[in-house]
C-alpha cells in the first residue's frame, strides 16, 4: 500500500489500523530547537478522540501520544519524530458479520477488489482513526507556525447551516458546545438533529470551516503546487470528504468579474477578499478561509441491502460504534492538515527561521 506519506519537506508518514495494537507516524523536515508544549499537542488529540460527548462514537480510547524519538528535554532535535497511540478499546467481534460482505458506500469493497486483503475490524487501514496521527504532526505543525492562527469550526449540519462569514462569528466560542459551531443556538439545533438522527440508527453529513490568519504574502507554488490545490489534496484526503472550495468558492462563479475582483489598498491589502488569500496559487497576505463538505458516515445502524464476496444480494444488520455525524470530530483534523500545508510551504518556500 502505497501513499501513507504527505508533504514535501515537512512530512508525515503514518501506520496502523483501527483493531491492530497501535496507531503512530515519523515526521520528518521538523526544524531543530522547537520549544514543544506536549500538553498542547495532547489536547489537540483529545479534541479529536472517540468517546468525547454523546454525538460521537462511544469508542473509549485516551489516544495518549508517546514520542519515541526527535525530542530531546521538550525540544525538537531536527531528527524523525516518531510517536505512537496505542488501541485499547477495540471490539473486533462487532465486525465479523461483514467479514464477507460489503458496507455500501464504504471502502471494504474497493480494499478488497485491489488488496485482495482485507482487515474488516473497524474499517481496517481505512479508519478515520488514522486521523490521529494527523493531529499529533498538525499540532507540531501548529508550534512551528509561530503566530498563524489556524481556526476551524462546523458551519453547517444536513440542511441546517451557518448563514455567516466567518469574520461575523465569535470564534472564541468554537470549542463552548460539543457539536464545536461558534454559533450557540445553531450548535444547540445542530445537537439535537445529530440525536435525533442517531436514534434511527441513520448518520448524517456537514461542513468545517477553516480560517487562516496571519499567513505572510508568498506561500505556493504557480504551476503544479497551487496553496489552495495542496490545502484541497490535504482536505480530500480526510475520510469522508467530499468537497472543498476556497474564497468565493462555487457561489463566486453566480458573480460578475466587476463584482468579484478585489481591489487593492496602497499597502497590498484588498479592500474584499473573494480571493480567499490566495491569488495565483500564492498567498497574498489576506485571510485564507475554506469550505470542506463531509458526506454522511457509511456504516448505519440499520438493515441495509447489499452483496456478499460472490455478488449474491443479502440483508445485513448495521452493529457496533460509529459517529451518527464526523463534523464535530473532523475540526480539529481539519486544522491538523492546514498547518501541515502551511508549514510545509513554510519550508519549501524558505520563509521559516
Ligand atoms: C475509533 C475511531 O473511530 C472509528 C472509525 C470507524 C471507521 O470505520 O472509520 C469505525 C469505528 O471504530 P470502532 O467500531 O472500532 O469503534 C469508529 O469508532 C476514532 O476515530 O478514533
Amino acid at each position: 500500500m502505497a501513499g501513507n506519506s504527505f508533504g514535501k519537506l515537512f512530512t508525515l508518514t503514518t501506520y496502523g489500523e483501527s483493531h491492530g495494537p497501535a496507531l503512530g507516524g515519523v515526521i520528518d523536515g521538523c526544524p531543530s530547537g522547537i520549544e514543544l508544549d506536549l500538553e498542547a499537542i495532547q489536547q489537540e488529540l483529545d479534541r479529536r478522540k472517540p468517546g468525547q460527548s454523546a454525538i460521537v462514537t462511544q469508542r473509549k480510547e485516551p489516544d495518549t501520544v508517546k514520542f519515541h524519538s526527535g525530542i530531546f528535554e521538550g525540544v525538537t532535535t531536527g531528527t524523525s519524530i516518531g510517536f505512537v497511540i496505542e488501541n485499547t478499546n477495540q471490539k473486533s467481534h462487532d465486525y465479523s458479520h461483514i467479514k464477507d460482505s460489503y458496507r455500501p458506500s464504504h471502502a471494504d469493497y474497493t480494499y478488497d477488489k485491489k488488496y485482495g486483503v482485507r482487515d474488516y475490524r473497524g474499517g481496517g487501514r481505512s479508519s478515520a482513526r488514522e486521523t490521529a496521527c494527523r493531529v499529533v504532526a498538525g499540532a507540531i505543525a501548529k508550534q512551528m507556525l509561530r503566530g498563524i492562527e489556524i481556526t476551524a469550526y462546523v458551519s453547517g449540519v444536513g440542511t441546517m447551516k451557518l448563514n455567516k462569514p466567518y469574520n461575523e462569528l465569535d470564534l472564541t466560542q468554537v470549542e463552548s458546545n460539543i457539536v464545536r459551531c461558534p454559533d450557540a443556538k445553531m450548535a444547540a439545533d445542530m445537537e439535537t438533529y445529530i440525536k435525533e438522527v442517531r436514534g434511527k440508527g441513520d448518520t448524517v453529513g456537514g461542513i468545517v470551516s477553516c480560517v487562516i490568519k496571519n499567513v505572510p504574502v508568498g506561500l505556493g507554488e504557480p504551476v503544479f503546487d497551487k496553496l489552495h490545490a495542496e490545502l484541497g489534496k490535504a482536505m480530500l484526503s480526510i475520510n469522508a470528504v467530499k468537497g472543498f472550495e476556497y474564497g468565493s468558492g462555487f457561489e463566486g462563479c453566480t458573480m460578475l468579474g466587476s463584482e468579484h475582483n478585489d481591489a487593492f489598498n496602497n499597502d497590498g491589502t484588498t479592500k474584499t477578499n473573494y480571493s480567499g488569500g490566495i491569488q495565483g496559487g500564492i498567498s497574498n497576505g489576506m485571510d485564507i478561509y475554506f469550505n470542506v463538505a463531509f458526506k454522511p458516515v457509511a456504516t448505519l445502524i440499520q438493515k441495509y441491502a447489499t452483496i456478499d464476496k460472490e455478488g449474491n444480494s443479502v440483508e445485513m444488520q448495521g452493529k457496533g460504534r460509529h459517529d451518527p455525524c464526523v463534523v464535530p470530530r473532523a475540526v480539529p483534523i481539519v486544522e491538523a492538515m492546514a498547518a501541515l500545508v502551511i508549514a510545509d510551504f513554510y519550508l519549501q518556500n524558505k520563509v521559516y527561521s
